[in-house]
């Protein structure tokens, strides 16, 4: 049995420079992963399966068509499934799987949940049928399930460019006390983007997220205004470094100096706004 987690990504800065021909964005972004997130599980069994467990368990299954092949439990389709297929058809893999989802990111939140667990799953069916983690085969599939998940398949601090998808590794942020806000609303990757006013506002400095900015904000916020709140008590707290919004959003991110000061600010979120999501974590 293989266990392997599907840690959450953040953009700690995130900037759009153009819309393309083939309709999506070139951007620049800072890309950085948490210790914690989502966690796949996956054992040889006689056919295949696949389950849903953990808090946002149902909200996946609701966001997610139910195409069901009889011989095949719970293969619905979801980024977990589609990698599994994937791999199978790429790498001609005979033996059938038992894959379990933890399912602890809430959906469509900014902070790749889907991407994490597609890249979670080709690792563990690459250690399981001994493909090497690097092989391009494995990239290549990470690819066409999505802008995020090459970056979440290597899974460590990278700047990106291109659609997010052409990675060049970085060091620093290990360690960083952070902690994640969502205040509960879904928000479609796609109509964020094509909320996105188009103005080229320039390049970001790898070596300087946190001068940088997320130009999804503005898009994000006319489509969520819940967000605007979140920042700003995020950016209230005490030992706040960084408050930004992650990705497409609405999840938001605040880096501390200390992890006593990100407790802190935890426990003034959930008294303040006791619905919001929120997730303490350090960075990978
Ligand atoms: C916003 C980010 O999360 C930042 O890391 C990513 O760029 C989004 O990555 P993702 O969720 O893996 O995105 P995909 O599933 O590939 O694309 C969803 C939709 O987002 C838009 N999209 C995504 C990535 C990109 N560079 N430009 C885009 O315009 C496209 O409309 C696309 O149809
Ligand atoms: N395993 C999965 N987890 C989450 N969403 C999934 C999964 N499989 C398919 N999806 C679909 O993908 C959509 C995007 O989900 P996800 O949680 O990855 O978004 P996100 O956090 O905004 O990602 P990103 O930061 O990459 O834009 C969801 O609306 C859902 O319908």
């Amino acid at each position: 049995m293989i266990v392997e987690p599907a840690p959450a990504k953040l953009n700690l800065a995130l900037h759009v420079r153009a819309r393309r021909a083939d309709g999506y964005h070139d951007l620049e972004t800072l890309f950085v992963f948490c210790r914690d997130g989502d966690v796949v599980t996956i054992a040889d069994a006689q056919d295949d399966s696949f389950t849903i467990t953990g808090p946002f368990a149902s909200a996946l299954a609701a966001a997610v068509t139910d195409v069901v092949p009889a011989d095949r439990a719970g293969w619905a389709d979801n980024l977990v499934t589609r990698a599994a297929d994937g791999f199978r058809d790429t790498f001609d893999v005979a033996q059938r799987h038992a894959i379990i989802l933890e399912k602890n990111l809430p959906v469509a939140s900014g902070i790749g949940g889907g991407s994490a667990d597609a890249a979670a799953t080709l690792r563990a069916l690459a250690r399981r049928h001994g493909v090497s983690a690097d092989d391009p085969r494995l990239i290549a599939i990470a690819a066409r399930l999505g802008a995020d998940v090459p970056a979440c398949l290597a899974g460590r601090t990278a700047f990106g460019t291109g659609k997010g998808d052409a990675l060049a590794p970085l060091d620093g942020w290990a360690g960083a006390p952070v902690l994640l806000v969502n205040p509960g609303v879904a928000v479609s990757t796609a109509a964020v983007f094509a909320a996105w006013d188009g103005i080229d506002r320039g390049p970001l400095d790898p070596a300087d997220p946190i001068g940088g900015r997320n130009d999804l904000e503005p898009a994000a916020r006319s489509l969520a205004p819940e967000i605007d709140r979140v920042i700003a008590v995020l950016a209230a707290q005490p030992g706040v470094t960084l408050a930004r919004m992650s990705g497409s959003g609405a999840t938001c991110l605040a880096l501390f100096e200390t992890v006593a000061q990100r407790d802190r600010a935890a426990a003034a979120v959930a008294a303040a706004e006791p619905g919001w999501w929120q997730m303490a974590s350090r960075l990978a």
